[in-house]
């Protein structure tokens, strides 16, 4: 049997000889020994192939590792951009973090503390729990004025701590929340990721800063749930919630108080009670009864188990950003350091509402005269889904403290509420598609 001729360029040339002379005889059944020279010879290269597979695969999990980790933040515009926005201008005092700045109340806060030269850096996630072109569109008026969004979530430690250590916040206003009340039948563990896992690692942050800030934060008048004292004091139990956004709020409120007390956190909780107006949020009544009302759709009013309406004591967001302001000028800085707290340091709740609670079949009456259209009423028994009967403040404490003093009547603050509406989503502003298809809870 003749050896196949082998032509290989590799081989050594006394080998290529002796094949091609064809003088290498070998019995049947056993296997050529040139045979082995190629089996170690492909499987040297395969090895040597595979080592370079194995480097390259190594060098790609390296180069997605780093690209991976790396914050989206490190970069030279980005700290820029948050610098500028921390700057203070002429008059300014403060230099405050806002938490959820792309949020009703957030942007409006951030806007009045930015025309008085504080220095204002935001913070939002941009969630879209309703219609985010809302949360884009805030942005960007907060833009125009100087003031700087970072796109982040609260639970960030990364982010948080790359901030603190640009920029020495001297105070907090931490309005970043999973808001509504009924939502968190369907969501709870949004509530609990933003509420409360977002405000610790805000609070952990705050505690290591170096000076620490004063926080002020937004709690709810939810916290009074079942309460049937009037008005809401201060004082009063808050320990039965009707709803689990109540109870991550009320969460908040003795989070808070551990944090004041271990570490010297200067803390201040505010209660808002129902708070409207223009750029605000479209999962609330008066938000969605009056896009119903405009579209000619039928708007649904809950009622209480024998046939009583609800009550709200609606608060316009101009008097909220007072309380907020107020609250922020009057904190007291903070008392610890290395984590530990020097001495008692400040710690205050106070109700932010109007004190004249209206029932919601009269306040959409006041929607119905500004709109000029009559609302399609289908009044429905109350779904248990975390909505109390009534809420009524008591601000007494407040006005002492802070000055606050609400006093837009819904009435007005309703008009001022619906020409917005009405120039924002009127046809050819670019807007009236926001809300489509959109539903709140
Ligand atoms: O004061 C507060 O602490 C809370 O105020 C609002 O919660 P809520 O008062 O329930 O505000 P809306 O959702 O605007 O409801 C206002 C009233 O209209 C009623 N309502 C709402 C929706 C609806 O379809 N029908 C209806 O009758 C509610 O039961 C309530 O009495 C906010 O959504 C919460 O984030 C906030 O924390």
């Amino acid at each position: 049997m003749a050896t196949p001729k082998v032509v290989s360029p590799g081989l050594h040339p006394q080998l290529v000889k002796l094949l091609e002379a064809d003088t290498y005889q070998y019995s049947k059944g056993r296997p050529h020994p040139l045979s082995y020279y190629y089996l170690s010879r492909t499987a040297v290269r395969s090895i040597a192939s595979l080592k370079t597979l194995c480097f390259l695969s190594f060098l790609v999990i390296i180069a997605w590792t780093f690209l991976s980790r790396r914050s989206p933040y490190s970069n030279a515009a980005w700290e820029k951009a948050v610098l500028q926005s921390s700057q203070r201008q002429e008059g300014g005092q403060m230099t405050v973090l806002v938490t959820g700045a792309a949020g009703f109340v957030g942007s409006h806060v951030s806007l009045a503390l930015k025309k008085r030269g504080d220095g204002v850096v935001g913070l939002d996630n941009f969630n879209d729990y309703y219609p985010v072109e809302l949360k884009r569109a805030r942005a960007s008026n907060l833009e125009q004025a100087g003031i700087f969004i970072v796109e982040g979530d609260l639970n960030d430690q990364n982010l948080l701590m790359k901030l603190f250590k640009l920029v020495h916040f001297t105070h907090i206003l931490h309005l970043a929340a999973q808001a509504g009340v009924r939502y968190a039948v369907k969501n709870p563990l949004a509530y609990v990721h933003s509420n409360v896992g977002g405000f610790v690692t805000l609070l952990e942050q705050c505690k290591n800063s170096q000076p620490q800030p004063a926080i002020v934060y937004a709690s709810s008048s939810s916290v009074y749930g079942l309460n049937s004292k009037v008005p809401f004091s201060e004082d009063d139990r808050t320990d039965h919630p009707a709803s689990l956004y109540a109870a991550t709020k009320k969460a908040d409120e003795v989070l808070a108080h551990t944090y004041n007390h271990i570490y010297g956190l200067s803390i201040t909780a505010l209660r808002f009670f129902t708070v409207y107006g223009p750029w605000g949020r479209p999962d609330m009544a008066y938000f969605s009864f009056t896009r119903n009302i405009v579209e000619g759709k039928p708007i649904t009013i809950f009622q209480g188990p024998h046939g009583e309406e609800l009550a709200r004591d609606f608060t316009f967001i101009d008097d909220i950003v007072k309380g907020c302001v107020a609250s922020l000028d009057t904190a007291l800085p903070s008392t610890g350091s290395g984590g530990k707290k020097h001495k008692k340091a400040q710690f205050r709740i106070y109700n932010l509402g109007n004190t004249q609670p209206v029932k919601v079949g009269d306040f959409v009456s006041i929607l119905e005269k500004h709109l000029k259209k009559k609302a399609i009423r289908n009044i429905i028994p109350m779904p248990s889904t975390g909505d109390v009967m009534f809420t009524h403040a008591n601000v007494t404490r407040a006005k002492h403290d802070l000055g606050y003093n609400p006093s837009t009547d819904l009435s007005t603050g309703l008009h001022i509420f619906v020409k917005w509406y009405k120039s924002y989503y009127k046809e050819g502003a670019g807007h009236e598609d926001m809300l489509k298809g959109y539903k709140p809870y």
